[in-house]
């Protein structure tokens, strides 16, 4: 695409996200029936499933880890909290990285109670839910900073937000393919951030397949780019990532509660080279 063209989709889906709403896109996404954790087939559960596994299972450690378009949401770093003893919060929009703040400065400051999500990840840990307590502690103790990021920016964040050796662990989440007004950004967009990574580092990728919208708060429709399986593997290939693992989960029909129009989620986890 020619620098002009490329500037104006990134400018554009900049002015889609003016409107973003956290509080709806809790209330869309991450309430009952996605996140039901009575239900086996839910996605939330699935997610953390994913994450956990990912996060324990002996390859992936380090000092720092840094989530990537973090949203209004903590789900993401509720297990890599207890391997990694710093983690960077990022997003994009000043009303996330605020409700984000409302969460770690104590409760009632956030819109959504994390409690049951706490409560799931340390089962997951062998651990008694009534720890969730112990666990948020420990979240808001490795927690060292909540900053702005832009993706199409070859240097996504600000200099000083990183040391020079770079992030031990990415984890990135519904953000790539939401912000990207086409495939090329997308895969441009997994290069820049891969560049925050140390090589060797792990990459952990979350992300809607088959996904042309969403909605960010009513009446806020946000066009994404719809990808397939192959697309985030050629992607990840092209952008210097090994893939260790890729997972699916393809949503049963009430799933599809239409705050969107996606058809499946991707998990990937990969090495930077
Ligand atoms: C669909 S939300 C994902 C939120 C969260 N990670 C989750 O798993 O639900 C996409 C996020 O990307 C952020 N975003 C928008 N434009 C961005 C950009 N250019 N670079 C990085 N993040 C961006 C938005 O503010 C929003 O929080
Ligand atoms: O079911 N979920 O857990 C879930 C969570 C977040 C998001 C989706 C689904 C689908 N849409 C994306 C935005 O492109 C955001």
């Amino acid at each position: 695409m020619e620098e002009k063209g490329k500037i104006n989709g990134v400018a554009a889906m900049a002015a889609c996200y003016q409107g973003f709403d956290p509080a709806a896109y809790l209330q869309y996404n991450y309430t009952p029936p996605r996140a039901d954790f009575e239900r086996k087939d839910s996605i939330v559960p699935w997610k953390l499933a994913c994450l956990h596994r990912a996060f324990t299972e002996g390859d992936v450690n380090g000092e720092l880890l840094v989530d990537i378009g973090s949203g209004p949401t903590l789900y993401q770093v509720l297990s890599g909290c207890e391997v990694f003893n710093k983690v960077l919060l990022t997003d994009f929009l000043e009303v996330n990285r605020q409700e984000l703040r409302g969460w770690l400065q104590g409760e009632g400051g956030c819109n959504l109670d994390w409690t049951p999500y706490l409560q799931h990840v340390c089962k997951l840990e062998g651990r008694r839910p009534s720890a969730w307590p112990e666990k948020a502690a420990k979240l808001r103790e490795v927690i060292t900073d909540i900053v702005p990021v832009d993706v199409h920016c070859p240097q996504p964040l600000a200099l000083d937000a990183l040391p020079s050796a770079g992030a031990d662990c990415l984890v990135s989440c519904f953000c790539l393919e939401s912000v990207s007004p086409d495939l090329a950004a997308f895969t441009r967009a997994l290069g820049h951030i891969g560049r925050l990574l140390r090589p060797g580092g792990h990459l952990l990728l979350i992300g809607a397949l088959g996904e042309s919208y969403y909605f960010g708060g009513p009446g806020v429709k946000i066009p994404v780019v719809p990808l397939n399986e192959a697309q985030v593997c050629a992607s990840l290939q092209e952008s210097g990532y090994t893939l260790i693992r890729l997972e699916v989960y393809t949503l049963p029909q009430d799933m599809r509660v239409g705050v969107d129009d996606v058809t499946g989620v991707f998990f990937v986890k990969a090495r930077k080279e």
